[in-house]
């Protein structure tokens, strides 16, 4: 038995699903089809409760191979029908097993389309679960002293604590600092693949530490928390030197913020892995992979001039028109960085963003 309390006291019955205990987060849900164990290991998603809206999760069990980094960041997980068995010829262990060794607490069993319409209609809220608190009332308690998402500064719990390095596969092209606000896996992945040397550095990382390993080009990571506590004068030194820079989703974010725009909490967010987005800068459209509470308030038609150069809109969301992309450009129409809200790195989500790591090679002078 595990019961879930919304932060307006609605309440849900179901089972134990994982770890027994009591845990809070925020309650946000995530509409993808596939790749719970790329969501489970996302750290943007350090304090938030997921619900998935696929109701049949597990299905494939847990592999050594789809994580996107060293453990499971959801503060809890709902699921309304959890796969009996496993399979998968990669399977190594069952995902309750695995939200049990981590010590993740979990509920199964509720009507998660209910729950996802709440979440809907009155936006993302903290919630508990708990597996041994029976009176929904004091669940609601102690929900509601839980710190909320707005003003939550988390990338210093998720961030590597020491620099490493992952080395270009190939002929090495570039050298990039990534600072790792949260990083999934993938990312460094796929620029490896490109040739690049990737530098991550701890979300502590200075301007020195940055200039230390003599970038061709600087990078943001996605991260958790809310993109207004972050301090972006390490970015504005990054872009006042003219360093190339590329950014994703936090690291879009704090690029706004160093360009001078502001950034707000959206009423539910965007979480899942088939969001229509148009890049503005050729008029395609691709479908993509997202998982931010935050968006940059930044003006969809019109330039701003900011101290490094003109910065534009360059990506929206076609289902709400928010900011999903930015770009920096000089007097004379060159790039100089660019960012976007949503996850070329696909993990999991579609390929059809994957373009942007190339467009970020080309930033970094490649001419092949
Ligand atoms: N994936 C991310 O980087 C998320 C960024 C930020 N924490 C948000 O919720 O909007």
């Amino acid at each position: 038995m595990a019961i879930l309390v919304l932060e307006d006291g609605r309440t849900f019955h179901g089972e134990t699903y994982g770890a027994e205990g009591e845990t809070y987060g925020e309650a946000v849900f995530n509409t993808g089809m596939t790749g719970y164990q790329e969501t489970l290991t996302d750290p943007s998603y350090h304090r938030q409760v997921v619900v998935m809206t696929a109701p049949h999760i597990g299905n494939t069990g847990v592999n050594d191979e789809d994580q996107e980094s060293r453990r499971i960041w959801v503060a809890g997980y709902v699921v309304r029908d959890p796969a009996r068995r496993a399979s998968n010829w990669r399977s190594r262990r069952s995902l309750d097993d695995e939200l049990r060794a981590q010590g993740v607490v979990g509920i199964s069993g509720i009507d998660t389309r209910a729950l996802t319409r709440h979440l809907r209609e009155r936006g993302a809220m903290r919630c508990g679960i708990s597996t041994t608190e029976t009176d929904p009332d004091a669940l609601l308690g102690r929900v509601r002293q839980q710190p909320e998402m707005k003003g939550a500064d988390l990338a210093g719990e998720v961030t590597a604590m020491q620099p490493y390095v992952v080395p270009a596969i190939g002929e090495k092209r570039f050298t990039v600092a990534a600072v790792d606000l949260g990083i999934k896996g993938m990312t460094p992945a796929l620029m490896a693949q490109r040739g690049i040397e990737v530098h991550v550095l701890p979300a502590t990382a200075t301007i020195a530490d940055i200039e230390a390993v003599d970038p061709d080009g600087v990078f943001l990571s996605n991260g958790p928390g809310d993109p207004a506590t972050a301090d972006v004068t390490v970015l504005q030194d990054v872009l006042e030197r003219g360093i190339p820079y590329f950014g994703i989703c936090f690291g879009n974010q704090l690029f706004g913020r160093a360009l001078g725009f502001g950034t707000y909490k959206l009423v539910y967010g965007h979480r899942g892995i088939n969001q229509p987005v148009m890049d503005r800068t050729t008029g395609k459209v691709e479908v993509t992979a997202h998982n931010h509470g935050f968006a940059v308030d930044a003006p969809l038609d019109a330039a701003t001039e900011t101290p490094y150069g003109t910065a534009t809109v360059s990506h929206i969301c076609l289902n709400d028109d928010v900011v999903e992309g930015l770009e920096l450009r000089s007097a004379d129409g060159t790039l100089k960085a660019f960012s976007v809200q949503y996850h070329p790195e696909a993990a999991a989500g579609p390929h059809d963003a994957a373009y942007l790591f190339d467009r970020f090679m080309d930033l970094m002078g490649d001419n092949t």
